[in-house]
């Protein structure tokens, strides 16, 4: 990985310090102040690597990284494309992402048994006022199953339990006078952002496979729940997905503004994801 300073310090006392080597492991190591980085990583660390780069601060200008083709491919896909996923939701949360170039296999020698693609990504500045735990916290409940309408997915047992779970705390909290503990909507921090690196940690290559496998169903076997049918809870979120026309939208068509807009319609309910 190559790390380079800004130009302006060229023909300084610091020019020689306009390429930075280090020896160690990059997700063990400090990184020094930088303003572009240049990698081709070993792609188990894909994830990591790139929230350890995106929580890095100063925020860095650019950096141009080679991945492995459909992890590059998730990375960078919009709305609609069959790619899209929670992945690319929180990356694109942090940063400008783009796809510069594909590299064949067949480039190197001996072939390895993929596909590359390597990928420019941009933080943003400045980035948005959010806070990272209730931002992720609804977009795993929206990418359960990508394709299934929100109003299908927040009906489920499991989500509801959740969710009233942590609205009944929040009003606890209130009503004993001890707002500290409530989650509000605020500047990212860097410690959100290492969240984000650790909830990234079990997004792995295959998430993309799991759209419509059987994960809503474990979710209601796991969080079971004696909540009765119209409950006034379940109301009051199907309320908030109505009052935003999202009951028959899906996760898989949902752009960064429409979660931003989502996340605080459910806020101001008094709703929270963490
Ligand atoms: C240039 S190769 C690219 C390999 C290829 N992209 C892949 O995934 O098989 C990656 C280099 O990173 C080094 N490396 C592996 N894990 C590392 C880590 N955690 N920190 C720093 N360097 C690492 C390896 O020794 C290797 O020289």
């Amino acid at each position: 990985m190559v790390l380079e300073l800004n130009r302006r310090f060229q023909g300084t006392p610091y020019a020689s310090r306009l390429k930075v080597v280090i020896e160690g492991d990059v997700l063990k190591c400090d990184l020094p102040y930088f303003d572009i980085c240049v990698a081709n990583i070993p792609y188990k660390i894909s994830s990591l690597l790139t929230f350890k780069l995106l929580s890095h601060r100063p925020v860095f200008r650019c950096a141009v990284i080679m991945y492995q083709q459909e992890f590059a491919m998730r990375l960078v896909a919009n709305p609609g494309d069959s790619l899209y996923c929670r992945l690319s939701v929180n990356t694109q949360l942090l940063a400008r992402v783009s796809h510069l170039l594909k590299v064949s296999r067949n480039n190197f020698r001996p072939p390895p048994k993929v596909d590359s693609s390597v990928v420019r990504i941009e933080p943003r500045q400045p980035l948005p006022h959010v806070s990272f735990k209730e931002w992720d916290g609804l977009v795993r409940i929206c990418f359960i199953k990508k394709n299934k309408t929100l109003g299908a997915l927040f009906k489920q047992k499991g989500v509801l339990t959740l969710l009233e779970k942590n609205y009944k705390t929040l009003q606890s909290l209130r009503l004993s006078g001890n707002p500290e503990g409530i989650a509000e909507g605020n500047e990212i921090t860097s410690e959100d952002i290492n969240v984000l690196a650790n909830l990234m940690d079990d997004i792995s290559m295959a998430d993309g496979e799991r759209e419509d496998g059987d994960e809503d169903e474990e979710m209601d076997t796991e969080l079971s729940s004696n909540m009765s049918e119209g409950s006034s809870f379940k109301d009051k979120v199907m309320g908030v997905l109505q009052e935003g026309d999202f009951l028959d939208k899906r996760a898989s068509k949902l752009s960064q503004v429409d979660f931003l807009y989502l996340l605080s319609l459910f806020n101001k309910a008094g709703i929270h994801f963490s």
